[in-house]
């Protein structure tokens, strides 16, 4: 691409030395600079990219974007911006020339349910033959196949590089999962959502936002990031149990859909939910009647999830029977309410990802059909996140007849300090302390007697623990397995 063609997207203060011809990479990191490349410097939290950019330029980079001059060697102009973040959302969709104005972007944000949402529409589509993408913490999954992801939302060179690859590879849908983070920290500039869909805020990251009112606000944004353009075929999906929602359909001019399990003026709304041994069945009022579904998804919050990912699809001209045939057809989620196949064994185990208090709370709920005696239940938090939801976290875990306080990727606290936390708000004394995950697992089997369920939360899919910055390998489902076999001698 032509330098100056991709730079005319910029507000420019200044340009030091000649720029190129041409740009044929574009990089916000060091080590993955080659020739010809332009390297955007962004302050993080960790580094400042600025101290990276004669590495970058040693390494071929010809253009530097920086927010103050440096004292550089080599064949380099330095473009001076204001904000090189702001920037790099400039610069990475030009560079990729806008590619989600090419595919049908489907934006789904809210404390929980992202990823069942996200991966519930994915699936529907590919099962109706559309090539589609889908990325979050599960990681980038093009047209079935998953490559790793750090974060839930990528930087916005990593998101808008997704969306040309999703495109380049005759995708004609894309779903992502949309953070609060994400949308503060302007990594999803450029991207032009076609359906924004909110599952419901509930208590998580305070550490970033602040306040439940900063959080809320930063949700909004993927509304608002809709746009103005009426003669598009936008539309919003709102959780009409949720309060938030009132306020996210005023930020969008677009039509609104709701969904609901508790509110009768809902387009959408679950009701009759029963739950079977390895399936979920209800009835779906829909604009076209009441049908009949059955998810082989456990939990009420499934059935949330299941109606926000019907409505995301049937607003775009999807037929109702079309979405239910598929999602009957889904197979259930990795690490979401995951019932672990146990064999002979006398006990019941399951996996899951709740991490906030709400989502604590719906698991359990979720649990409890499953749960011939007792629900043992395992809950940790990580170190060096939100502290002030942990006492929050042991209050809802209280509901389950025994807990075990551990912990979720401690990073560099220490495992009292973790536990210390999550004990204040414990309303009954049933339950224990073990900070080492793999001894709490244990122990949750050594206590278990024939009809027990052991819920593990917080892990989900994740087979990892991270202790400091290493990531070790770790899974609940399978320590539990061995203990148990052990234990029942099987
Ligand atoms: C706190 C935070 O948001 N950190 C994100 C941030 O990392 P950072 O600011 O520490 O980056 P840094 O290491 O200082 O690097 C700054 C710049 O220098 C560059 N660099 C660095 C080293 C080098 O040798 N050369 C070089 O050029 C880096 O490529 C980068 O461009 O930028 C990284 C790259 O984009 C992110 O992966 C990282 O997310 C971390 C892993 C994270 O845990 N973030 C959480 C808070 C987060 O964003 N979570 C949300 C919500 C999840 C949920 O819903 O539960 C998410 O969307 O993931
Ligand atoms: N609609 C929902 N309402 C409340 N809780 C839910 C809902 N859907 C899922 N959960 C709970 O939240 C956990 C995480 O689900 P999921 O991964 O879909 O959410 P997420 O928003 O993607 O989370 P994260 O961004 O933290 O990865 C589940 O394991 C379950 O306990």
């Amino acid at each position: 691409m032509q330098a100056t063609q991709l730079l005319q997207s910029l507000p420019i203060k200044r340009i030091i030395g000649t720029l190129p011809d041409n740009i044929k990479d574009i990089a916000i990191d060091s080590r993955n600079v080659q020739d010809k490349t332009i390297f955007i410097c962004i302050k993080g939290y960790t580094v400042d990219a600025h101290d990276y950019a004669q590495q970058a330029v040693d390494s071929g980079a010809t253009i530097v974007i920086v927010d103050h001059e440096l004292q550089l060697t080599g064949d380099v102009a330095q473009v001076i911006v204001e904000d090189t973040s702001r920037a790099l959302g400039l610069l990475s969709a030009k560079f990729f020339d806008y590619p989600s104005k090419d595919l049908t972007m489907f934006g789904v944000t809210g404390t929980n349910g992202k990823t069942s949402v996200s991966t519930m529409i994915q699936n529907i589509l590919q099962g109706l033959g559309v090539r589609s993408a889908l990325s979050g913490t599960i990681g980038f999954n093009l047209n079935g196949i998953m490559y790793d992801s750090t974060n839930t939302t990528s930087d916005a060179l990593t998101t808008q590089q997704m969306i040309f690859r999703a495109k380049a590879e005759g995708c004609r849908g894309m779903v992502m999962e949309v953070s609060s983070h994400g949308l503060v920290l302007g990594r999803l500039a450029g991207v032009d959502f076609d359906v924004a869909i909110f599952t419901n805020l509930t208590h998580d990251h305070l550490d970033f936002h602040g306040t439940m009112e900063n959080y809320g606000n930063a949700k909004g944004m993927l509304f608002s990031q809709l746009g103005q353009d009426l003669e598009k075929d936008k539309h919003a999906v709102l959780n009409a149990d949720d309060e938030w929602s009132a306020k996210y359909a005023g930020l969008t001019p677009y039509p609104i859909w709701t969904y609901a399990l508790h509110n009768e003026e809902a387009t959408f709304q679950g009701k009759n939910i029963r739950y079977h041994d390895e399936l979920t069945e209800f009835d779906m009022v829909t604009p076209e009647g009441t049908k009949h579904v059955k998810l082989q998804l456990l939990g009420e919050f499934n059935v949330y999830n299941a109606l926000a990912a019907t409505a995301a699809l049937y607003c775009r001209g999807y037929s109702l029977e079309d979405i239910i045939g598929q999602l009957e057809f889904m197979a259930p989620i990795k690490g979401r309410m995951q019932k672990i196949e146990t064999g002979k064994l006398p006990i019941s185990i399951f996996v899951d990802y709740a991490h906030t208090p709400d989502a604590i709370e719906q698991a359990i709920r979720a649990a409890k059909p499953y749960a011939a005696r007792k629900i043992i239940f395992v809950i940790g938090t990580g170190g060096d996140r939100d502290k002030s939801k942990r006492p929050t976290m042991a209050e809802k875990a209280s509901v389950a007849d025994y807990v075990i306080l551990t912990t979720d990727d401690p990073r560099y606290e220490d495992y009292d300090s973790i536990v210390n936390d999550l004990e204040k708000g414990m309303t009954h004394k049933n339950y224990t302390c073990i900070g080492d995950r793999a001894d709490a697992v244990r122990h949750a089997v050594d206590i278990a007697e024939e009809g027990d369920l052991i819920l593990f939360a917080g892990k989900g899919h994740e087979d990892y623990q991270i202790i400091e910055n290493t990531k070790y390998p770790h899974s609940d489902a399978e320590i539990a397995l061995i203990a148990a076999k052990e234990k029942f001698e099987l």
